[in-house]
């Protein structure tokens, strides 16, 4: 059953366009100018309890815009919403007690305050049993694993363990949808490995919906099941991830640092050497399709692997049976590429204009 439902949902906005020098400054306090933009244009889906959605899209494609209205922060242009059967800008304050968000660059803990403070406040906010709440709270500082920091005032921790304390206070109330906006945004490999963990684990044991945005691929690959794509206000795809996986995520860059030269693992065979592209790898293994070498200097060397065709571990084991690796990075392609392959592959040959009207 659908517990977020939204029609032809549109959102305009009007903003007074600013005027420079004394003589257009006058004019405009007379007549003034107005900018409109159309942040969300005729948008419809729907969400099932316990999905995993990632919302994603470039710059100002209209995500923060669309949360906004779903969590009642924004009132639309047009269009319908119901979220949990609330209409949300109509009935933020009892929608409120169902949802929660967390907003990668933004804190809602007291920056002052320890986050066991904070804690205690939200559970006063959200009128919470006092004995229902000590249970869940250790509940949480116990799966977040975040005893040691509970203490701290909360400008004093690591932003990946303040996320882990972000997260935590989210879930206090219960929520049985979370709007996470960039999440693991700044974070170290490590640190966004266990906030997607935690999000996944709160998804199975609570079955708590979740609605994701980030910019980064990995998010998406490893938390969601489902990724609606937007661009300039509309949906331009609404598929299951592993759709994606198999169309659009299935590229991974390999960054090596050996212990010897990249020259030790070429070969010249085809043709020309001053063409990096050109250049292949010598092992057999490594012999294969879907293994393109990028760039190829001194020690460094880059290769993109296509998973699909190509499983990362015999070509990094491959690699260290002929030299030492010393450094090693996988990286996912950025959002960025993924949207416009999926903007090539939807037979757009040019994102369309965005609409931008000057009226007076
Ligand atoms: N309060 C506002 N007044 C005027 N225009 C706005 C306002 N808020 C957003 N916009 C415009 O609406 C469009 C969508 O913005 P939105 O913040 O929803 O994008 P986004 O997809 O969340 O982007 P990002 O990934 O950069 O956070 C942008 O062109 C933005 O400039």
């Amino acid at each position: 059953m659908s517990i977020v439902e939204v029609e032809h949902l549109a959102k305009t906005f009007r903003s007074r366009e600013r005027a420079s020098g004394i003589a257009e400054s006058m004019r405009s306090f007379v007549l003034p100018r107005y900018r409109t933009r159309e942040a969300v244009k005729d948008m419809s889906f729907a969400l099932d309890a316990g999905e995993v959605l990632a919302f994603i899209g470039p710059n100002g494609a209209g995500k923060s815009t669309t949360i906004k209205m779903l969590t009642g922060i924004l009132y639309p242009t047009a269009g319908a919403v119901r979220v949990l059967g609330f209409t949300p800008w109509q009935q933020r304050r009892q929608l409120a007690y169902h949802i929660a968000s967390v907003f990668g660059q933004k804190s809602q803990l007291w920056y002052h305050l320890p986050p066991q403070d904070t804690f205690n406040l939200l559970a006063r906010i959200y009128e919470l049993d006092m004995t229902e709440y000590r249970k869940r709270r250790d509940f949480l500082i116990e799966v977040f694993d975040i005893a040691e920091y509970i203490r701290t005032p909360a400008r004093k921790l690591s932003l990946g363990e303040r996320m882990r304390c972000e997260l935590a206070a989210t879930f206090l109330h219960k929520p049985r949808i979370v709007f996470l906006d960039e999440p693991t945004i700044g974070l170290d490999v490590i640190a966004k490995q266990r906030i997607r963990d935690l999000i996944a684990l709160l998804n199975v044991e609570e079955r708590v919906t979740v609605f994701l945005t980030s910019h980064d691929a990995g998010d998406v690959e490893q938390v969601c099941r489902r990724a609606i794509v937007i661009n300039h206000g509309e949906i331009i795809l609404d598929e299951s991830v592993a759709t994606l996986k198999r169309d659009y995520l299935k590229a991974k860059t390999i960054d090596l640092q050996l212990g010897g030269t990249v020259e030790e693992l070429l070969t010249d065979e085809v043709g020309d050497r001053q063409s990096r592209l050109k250049l292949q790898l010598a092992a057999p293994a490594l012999k294969r399709e879907g293994i393109q070498v990028l760039k190829a200097q001194g020690h460094s060397l880059r290769l993109e692997v296509d998973t699909t065709s190509c499983p990362l571990e015999p070509v990094i084991a491959s690699i260290m049976q002929q030299q030492h690796i010393l450094d090693m990075t996988i990286s996912d392609p950025p959002m960025e590429k993924i949207i416009a392959a999926i903007y090539g592959s939807q037979g757009t040959v040019q994102p369309p204009v965005e609409a931008e009207n000057v009226s007076l």
